[in-house]
């Protein structure tokens, strides 16, 4: 229980079993059932590849992180993902994780009625009764990171995202989770550059990876994003999307900012 991850995911069953215990999972279902439709996730990443031949952004509402602390002041959740859609995002990735990362469960909701974009609920999944909560808030995606959980969760929290119309972005940062990947059968993976653990960055984790995932998954780099050459080094790694947040949330003029990164 020493690293970063640990911690998380200790915090996190704590929180979960209060939630839980606030609201059965029949009462966080009928929740889920009445929320607005799903947006298609992964379809609208592969329609902006199909229609220009470049990579897709998913672009990240992050107030703050572990590593980096305050990466943000001015954090108006509508506002950026307004920016980001009229930058030429595909889809939003919002943080609702408290404690590490400054997040909120309304941020997700605000964001996603402020655009037509789908949303990645981005927080850390140690419970398939999160899936439907995930839902419920407005979440279109969840992320299932395999560095925190076994298979066996994993299975299960990738049947939920499908009972519920929901895609599932599988992220991984070694050999050994893109081969439980491959396992899992997910068709939207993501590469992190960025260890969870030690919190070291390196673009070429993509590059090592990228070959490993499994054939009809679309595939996302995600972390460690700065400048177009960034994204022209993950593409060339056949990277079909890429998630940034960051070297985004810096920026003053974040649609201004967006643009450039795309072009
Ligand atoms: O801010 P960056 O370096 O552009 O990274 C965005 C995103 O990839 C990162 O926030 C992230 C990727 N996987 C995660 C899992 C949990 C929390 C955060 C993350």
């Amino acid at each position: 229980m020493t690293d970063v991850l640990e911690r998380i995911a200790a915090y996190k069953r704590e929180d979960v079993a209060a939630r839980k215990a606030a609201l059965s999972q029949d009462a966080v279902e009928a929740r889920a059932r009445l929320a607005s439709a799903p947006r298609g996730f992964r379809a609208a990443l592969e329609r902006h590849v199909e229609e220009t031949g470049h990579p897709a952004l998913i672009a990240e509402i992050k107030k703050a992180s572990p590593s980096k602390g305050l990466i943000r002041e001015d954090f108006d959740p509508p506002v950026l993902a307004k920016a980001y859609e009229r930058g030429g995002a595909s889809c939003l990735s919002v943080l609702t994780d408290g404690p590490s990362f400054q997040g909120d469960d309304a941020f997700l909701g605000a964001a996603r009625e402020a655009t037509a974009l789908p949303c990645l609920r981005k927080d850390f999944l140690v419970d398939p009764w999160q899936v439907a909560e995930s839902r419920g808030l407005g979440a279109d995606c969840i992320l299932i990171i395999l560095a925190m959980i076994d298979d066996a969760l994993a299975a299960e929290l990738l049947a939920e995202a499908k009972r519920f119309g929901m895609d599932a972005l599988i992220e991984t940062h070694d050999e050994a989770e893109m081969a439980r990947a491959c396992k899992l059968g997910g068709d939207l993976v993501g590469i992190n550059n960025r260890s969870l653990r030690t919190f070291e960055v390196d673009l070429e984790v993509t590059e090592r990876l990228a070959m490993l995932s499994p054939v009809r998954a679309l595939l996302v780099a995600e972390s460690g994003i700065f400048t177009p050459d960034d994204v022209a080094r993950v593409s060339a790694a056949h990277a079909q999307a890429v998630l940034v947040g960051e070297s985004l949330m810096r920026q003053a003029d974040v649609e201004a900012a967006t643009r450039t990164l795309l072009a």
